[in-house]
């Protein structure tokens, strides 16, 4: 393709033409090398054979019986009397000379040690270059530059190959070009003598030590880089060329070892530990990207993989070569290259042309773009982009219907809690009247819940499980009704009625709409908070049916567990199985269910003064103010009991934050909010910063409905980068994800946290200078509250996974099991990666299970019913009150 490709792009008018991504899979061959003399001299018998161009074949008898599978296929394998030409032709070079139409392209060679990689890839980078100064001449129509780099990364160090100067080599981010090596030599070429002396010094440069298994072994992964940019010469210089550019990498990997085998010790041992980890990550991520990309891949894990991440999957067309020594002794190594061959035969990549376009070219391209867009307007043949209306059409219409339907039952349920209100209204009817003669206050219960009213005490009416009703005590369930004066209940005592708890929690949520002013203050709960309450509830539920079913274990619900987990979700956790061996890819077993001796825990004294962990709504800056009422629910109590036995240490209950304290505050806040909004007292600037991620719900009415989801994630990011910058708790970035997933009726919630996120965020030290600085100081401290936060929540990693489960988690983040760390390695990396939302989808589910999210889900139904209190103006006293209240 590379050299059809590039004439049919002499012309600049067809590159655009050609820019298109294409997604194909990576391409991937097996190279068998003959028995060498020393595995000869050994009398090593040859087990592996190629049966046809495809296949290998493993054909010894005993092994046969083992289960283990016997023949492999891939997209090419070549025998031990292959010539390296061969492979050349018939494997690489299609895909290498890419480059020279503009795709990047990369060849690596995989293997254990002394398996064939440099001897194949030398061969391999000698035959390209040659290909493609052969190209260069062939083609004087276009004008070539020829770039080449070099490096290799020793003991996880990077290594400039063309400088004498052996300081390791820093990686950096770079926006737009991804990881780059800094101060890495870029030689221009003048011409293939040029090159080829360069591929020498190279050679002479890199890492290269003698073991049992070869005589020159080579100690680190090697990486050349050759870059080709390229323009039509009949354009040069005016004004409308465009350039093609892209490069194609050579990478010999080290080869994976085997201490015992190798007889390696001292520096060679070392080496061996630095080659087999990051070859661990390789596999790693792409056993991951062989699975669909979905979730996190870590890249980042290694200095190889970050490097290498363009052509793992990204803009590059990719080639393995895996190398096999056929001799007996290796075949656990060989079966182990074989699998990540397989694995490697999955994973697909999106190369595409890169072209560097001048402005005037550029402008060109543009006009033409609108032109064929115009065309296709007034044309009323179906294309792709109205076939992606027509779906989003469709999508939105069932979306409404789900609404519509929502609405039906949430009226249906408002309209049975509404006759059973009456009923019970009826029933305290008749008890009042019977005892009328025995009472000084005739209406006492409507007195008490019009000063009620009035008042809006706040005091909690959970107690032990119990939920205070009208004078009234209900229990999981039932209710029994009461009147307050025959128990001689006094007014005081009274206020802290909240309302009537139905059978079903369900029931009591929606009766506020509309028949309000016929109930007195039952009906005072206006009908937007039963809604959202209700939805809310469901919300939980469905959130807790996912997360337990993708952390429940493989038994209960293989199907998540299976390679293949669910690829429909793209929130699942995949924790994968991992298909390759235990040599080389399995570490070894956690040392015990006991907390290994570490350096964080054992700085961990119980609770520090004022160290307010699971600050919800505080973050630890004022912790004075943080618990909504002193009683925990029995479940955060749980969650604590939990936090409180690991390792017999102290730890009081305000430092987890339950759901329904969250849910509260939030409540709380959002009835603040909008009594600011009524009032006037919202700030126009602070409505642009609510405009400017695409959400102004109170402005923009009913026509925001439609555009809503697009809404929805724009500011979903933006909080969760808020949520990074200002350093908030873990657990109430969890409860508020996955809480809020999107309902229409999120819009106020999502409103008033971005914008108590955002006057946070300008009140942080590096940014508005006019702040007091006690308070700067306090919200600096919440990054130390965050960093125990996390202490407290790896903790509690032991009790909430089983031992598989966390073994898969540390593989699936690239924690090494028998780090001593491993458990606060993994909540250290939770919630970091803002921009990559499968990793914070993971982070919430993970976090949710670790505070059993399940349980305190649970437990806000009984709160629904009975924790639900009418505004006041009192309770402003939670953390992000005293931030709205500054604010507005
Ligand atoms: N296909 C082949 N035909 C003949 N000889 C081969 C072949 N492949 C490798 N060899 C020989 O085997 C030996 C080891 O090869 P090489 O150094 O390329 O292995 P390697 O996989 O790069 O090892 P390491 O990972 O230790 O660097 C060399 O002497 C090489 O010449």
């Amino acid at each position: 393709m590379g050299a059809i490709a590039t004439e049919e792009l002499s012309k600049s008018d067809k590159i655009t033409g050609a820019m298109a991504e294409r997604e194909e899979k990576i391409l991937v061959l097996v190279r068998l090398r003959p028995l060498n003399d020393k595995e000869i001299s050994k009398n090593e018998v040859a087990d592996w054979e190629c049966i046809n161009e495809s296949s290998i074949l493993y054909r010894n008898s005993l092994q046969e019986r083992s289960g283990l599978p016997t023949a492999y296929s891939f997209d090419r394998v070549y025998s031990g009397d292959c010539s390296s030409k061969q492979v050349y032709e018939e494997g690489t070079k299609e895909i290498a000379l890419s480059v020279v139409s503009g795709i990047n392209s990369s060849i690596f060679a995989y293997g254990q040690t002394s398996s064939g990689k440099t001897y194949t890839m030398n061969a391999i980078t000698e035959y390209t270059v040659a290909d493609i100064y052969d190209y260069v001449q062939r083609h004087e129509e276009r004008a070539f530059a020829l770039k080449f780099s070099a490096m290799e990364i020793y003991n996880e160090n990077v290594r400039d190959l063309l400088s004498t100067d052996n300081t390791p080599l820093r990686l950096m981010d770079d926006p737009e070009k991804g990881t780059i090596v800094e101060k890495l030599t870029e030689e221009k070429i003048n011409d293939w003598n040029h090159l080829r002396k360069l591929l020498s010094i190279c050679e002479a440069q890199r890492k290269v030590g003698e073991t049992s298994l070869n005589e020159q072994s080579s100690r680190s992964h090697q990486i050349l880089k050759l870059t080709i940019e390229s323009s039509a010469r009949e354009f040069i210089g005016k004004g409308n060329s465009s350039t093609l550019s892209a490069s194609v990498f050579f990478i010999d990997l080290a080869g994976s070892e085997r201490a015992s085998q190798a007889m390696s010790a001292g520096t060679r041992l070392k080496e061996g530990c630095h080659i087999n980890r990051s070859l661990l990550t390789l596999g790693n991520v792409i056993r991951k990207l062989s699975k669909g990309r979905q979730g996190h891949i870590n890249y980042r894990d290694s200095k190889l993989t970050r490097i290498l991440q363009p052509c793992l999957g990204g803009n590059a067309r990719t080639t393995i070569i895996c190398t096999l020594s056929p001799a007996r002794s290796h075949v656990e190594q060989s079966r182990n290259t074989l699998l990540f061959a397989s694995c490697a035969k999955q994973v697909t990549t999106n190369a595409q042309v890169n072209v560097v376009m001048s402005d005037k070219a550029l402008v060109k391209h543009l006009q033409k773009e609108l032109a064929r867009l115009e065309n296709e307007l007034k044309s009323p043949a179906p294309t792709s982009s109205s076939c992606n209306c027509s779906v989003t059409i469709r999508k939105k219409d069932i979306q409404l219907e789900k609404m519509d339907k929502q609405i039906r039952e949430l009226t249906k349920q408002r309209d049975l809690a509404q006759s059973r209100v009456e009923d019970l209204l009826q029933i305290i009817g008749n008890d009042q009247s019977s005892n009328k003669q025995q009472r000084q206050k005739p209406h006492a219960k409507w007195k008490v819940q019009n000063k009620w009213e009035d008042e809006g005490s706040i005091s909690d009416s959970s107690v032990n499980g119990h939920h205070r009703l009208d004078g009234v005590l209900a229990e999981d369930g039932e209710s029994y009704i009461e009147d307050p004066s025959s128990r001689g209940v006094s007014d005081d005592q009274c206020k802290e009625v909240r309302c009537i708890e139905m059978e079903g929690s369900e029931a009591s949520i929606g009766f506020g709409n509309g028949h309000a002013a016929n109930h007195g203050s039952i009906g005072r709960s206006s009908h937007q908070n039963g809604f959202f309450y209700g939805s809310l509830e469901q919300r939980i539920q469905e959130v807790q049916r996912s997360i337990d079913s993708l952390t429940s274990p493989q038994p209960e619900n293989p199907s998540v567990w299976d390679d293949a987990a669910d690829a429909s979700s793209s929130r699942s956790l995949n924790f994968s199985k991992t298909r390759v061996s235990k040599e080389n890819y399995t570490n070894k077993e956690e040392h015990s269910e006991t907390t290994p001796p570490c350096e964080v825990e054992t700085d961990f004294n119980g609770r520090p003064g004022g160290f307010r962990k699971f600050a919800v709504l505080d973050y630890g800056a004022d912790s004075g103010k943080l618990s909504r009422n002193g009683s925990q629910s029995s479940v955060g109590t749980e969650v604590v009991d939990d936090v409180r036995s690991e390792g017999g240490r102290n730890i009081t209950d305000a430092e987890i934050t339950s759901v329904q304290t969250f849910v509260a505050g939030l409540k709380d806040a959002k009835l603040q909010y909008e009594k600011q909004l009524g009032d006037g007292q919202v700030r126009p600037e602070l409505r642009k910063t609510l405009r400017d991620v695409g959400l102004d719900p109170m402005l923009d009415g009913e026509d925001s409905t439609l555009d809503w989801s697009l809404q929805f994630e724009r500011l979903q990011k933006a909080i969760v980068e808020l949520w990074q910058i200002c350093n908030v708790s873990l657990v109430h970035r969890t409860y508020f994800f996955l809480l809020f997933n999107g309902e229409p009726t999120d819009s106020i919630y999502l409103e008033v946290e971005l914008r108590r996120l955002t006057f946070l965020k300008d009140t942080l030290p590096h940014g508005n200078r006019s702040v007091d600085s006690g308070r700067a100081r306090k919200l600096v401290s919440s990054e130390k509250a965050l960093r125990k936060e996390r202490e407290t929540l790896s903790k509690l990693i032991n009790r909430r996974f089983s031992n598989e489960e966390r073994k898969k988690l540390y593989t699936k983040w690239g924690i090494r099991q028998d780090s001593k760390r491993r458990r606060l390695q993994l909540v250290s990396q939770l919630w970091t990666e803002t921009g990559d939302m499968d990793h914070i989808v993971e982070s919430a589910t993970i976090i949710g299970k670790l505070v059993k999210f399940s349980e305190q889900g649970r437990a806000l139904k009984g709160m629904f019913g009975v924790s639900f209190s009418p505004p006041s103006l009192k309770r402003s006293s939670y953390g992000w009150m005293n931030g709205m209240s500054s604010l507005v």
